[in-house]
């Protein structure tokens, strides 16, 4: 045989070898008890235009965009409040699908609260103390909220007396409902009166969007750095909009305009986007006006006041016909809020703005127990393989710290007959909402991502978090460290999150070594050298105020983390007048 002959020869044996110890893998995986994986079926999903389409199985179904996802519709002879629909109601509300608040519940409401506004304000115990809108709390009840998360016992009553919000709360805590409640809860049975004309589209088969929609005037603007984030917080909004004229919309790249666009048509009261399909539509004025915004959201807010963003928020907030009175409130939440940013954000806001922080900022949460392992480079797949073999099969997200090693991984793990998929900025939009539906769904219960995937995303029972690469500290480092492990153990439910750690991950040592003497976890050998003199000490940078000048520092402010403010008072919040029933606010609150 020529030396060509044996190479062949060498290569075919090697592929045979390896499809040998791949079938041995896979076996290993159904034994383990994780489910068969299916593959994606790219020609169908992926396939573009008619042509393209009249080509492939005529019965193959494709799945909605979010965009799409059904809403309350409102009619106009519909009153005060529409009637019950048990089969959307069964879509919004259903348990199977969705996060359920878990058995460590508790441990949430025990963390310390730091509030700061000139205003007084008494945090409410529970939700019938707010003065919410009966179908508020109707929505409430159905979502399954039987008590406020901390954030939420601040931000309702704050939001109510029409102040500008920054909020801090750890991942998991209810931030989104935490702003949507008090501001749909005031809007609602108002809509009528503040809303722009609607359209008369349901039920009329001759509606045509070009012919007969109207430009959308939303009242509330909802920013979100990622699509998922956006389609998951228009998801809540679909909740809490239940039997209202409240109407959302969700807008957002890679998913077709036109079809977005149609269904601004109809009307839009809370819109959802992330910044450049927004940017988009704020550049057609005759197709969305932000004449009418009353609250602007910024979800994720340090991650969009940075840099990378700036140009974009200036465009959102500044460029296009924005509502520039005194009463268009600006709210502000995330998970971490590192000094710069905090200092950024103070530009967007009013001098009398509140703030609110549960817990330190950038902290974890307990219910999340914290495990770093160390894997040589080399290792890392085969540990992988091994951890996951090592336990019961659970939804698991893996992280890596780049698109290829995404793919790569994916390939790797489905060919050992493991059942995942994965998500990242490269994939096609309609790829990224088949992924994340089979995650949610079970059908791939595991999930590779990179950072993309890292902040918000809020999927039941996701149980384990693999950092698979420790996110560097020039990306991200320990701030998407705690976003990234915050996708598990949300609510009160418990999770684990495993970190490989070698050399290469010697930069966030330090950092990720606080994080676990804060959270009280158990610190290996191999990262004791990056522990501070005094553990009892942990002094987090991020968490200062140095730039307070002194004459506006209030005495027992002296560990505010906020990054300042003109009159800081460090205040316990005060007594306001909780009503039982629902009160319509007085106009002075509503201001306008
Ligand atoms: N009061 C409540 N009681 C029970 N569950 C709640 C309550 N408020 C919100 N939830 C649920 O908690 C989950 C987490 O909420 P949400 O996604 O708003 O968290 P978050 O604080 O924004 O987290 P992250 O920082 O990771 O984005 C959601 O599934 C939501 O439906």
């Amino acid at each position: 045989m020529s030396a060509n002959g044996d190479a062949a020869a060498e290569v075919t044996d090697k592929m045979g070898n390896a499809s040998l110890k791949n079938a041995e893998a896979a076996q290993r995986s159904r034994d383990a008890g994780w489910v068969e994986p299916v593959k994606y079926d790219y020609d169908t999903y992926n396939a573009d235009g008619k042509e393209a389409r009249d080509t492939l199985d005529p019965d193959a179904e494709l799945p909605t965009w979010a965009a799409n996802a059904t809403k309350y519709e409102w009619k106009d002879e519909y009153g005060d409040v529409g009637p019950v629909s048990p089969e959307l109601e069964a879509v919004l509300f259903g348990r199977e699908t969705r996060v359920t608040e878990g058995k460590y519940r508790e441990k949430l409401q025990e963390i310390p609260v730091t509030f700061e506004s000139e205003a007084k304000i008494r945090p409410i115990t529970k939700f019938q103390d707010a003065g919410l809108h009966p179908v508020m709390m109707t929505n409430i009840e159905l979502c399954g909220y039987q008590l406020p998360t901390p954030i939420q016992a601040y931000c309702l009553p704050s939001i109510l007396t029409g102040h500008d919000i920054i909020a801090v709360a750890q991942t998991g805590s209810g931030k989104t409902a935490a702003f949507f409640i008090p501001i749909l809860s005031q809007l609602m049975g108002k809509a009528k009166k503040l809303a722009a004309p609607r359209p008369f589209f349901i039920g009329n088969a001759d509606f045509d969007p070009i012919r007969d929609g109207v430009r959308a005037e939303p009242l509330v603007l909802v920013i979100a750095p990622t699509r998922e984030l956006a389609i998951q917080i228009f998801d809540e909004a679909r909740r809490l909009c239940y039997r209202t004229m409240l109407r959302p919309c969700v807008v957002y790249g890679g998913a077709p305009t036109r079809e977005q666009l149609d269904d601004l048509r109809k009307g839009c009261d809370i819109l959802i986007g992330t910044p450049g399909r927004l940017i988009d539509f704020i550049d057609r004025g005759h197709i969305l006006s932000l004449g009418r915004v009353k609250f602007t959201i910024i979800d994720e807010a340090d991650e969009m006041v940075s840099a990378d963003w700036v140009e974009d928020m200036r465009k959102i907030l500044t460029g296009g016909d924005n509502n520039e009175d005194s009463d268009h409130i600006f709210m502000m939440f995330s998970a971490t809020f590192p000094k710069d940013a905090r200092t950024l954000a103070k530009e967007y806001m009013a001098t009398d703005h509140i703030r609110i922080r549960v817990g330190r900022a950038g902290s974890t949460h307990v219910n999340v127990e914290q495990n770093v392992v160390f894997v040589d480079e080399p290792q890392k797949r085969d540990a992988l393989f091994d951890l996951l073999l090592s336990m019961p099969p659970s939804r698991t997200i893996i992280f890596v710290n780049n698109k290829k090693a995404a793919d790569f991984l994916d390939d790797y793990l489905f060919n050992k007959g493991l059942p995942s998929t994965s998500i990242h900025s490269d994939r096609t939009q309609r790829e990224r909402e088949d992924a994340l539906r089979a995650f949610k769904s079970g059908k791939a219960p595991i999930l590779v991502a990179t950072g993309v995937s890292a902040r918000g995303l809020d999927v039941k029972n996701v149980m384990h978090v693999v950092n698979y690469d420790l996110p560097s500290t020039d990306h991200g480092g320990i701030q998407e460290y705690v976003h990234r492990i915050g996708r598990t153990a949300r609510i009160g439910n418990k999770g684990l999150a495993t970190s490989f750690f070698n050399d290469k991950n010697e930069d966030i040592a330090e950092d990720l070594v606080r994080i676990f003497l804060e959270a009280k976890q158990p610190v290996p050998d191999f990262l004791e050298q990056w522990k501070p003199e005094d553990e009892n000490d942990l002094n987090f940078n991020d968490d200062s105020d140095e730039e307070v000048p002194e004459e506006d520092a209030t005495p027992g402010a002296t560990d505010d983390a906020w990054g300042g403010g003109t009159s800081a008072a460090a205040a316990a919040p005060e007594a306001t007048p909780a009503t039982g029933d629902w009160e319509p606010q007085p106009e002075s609150a509503m201001a306008w």
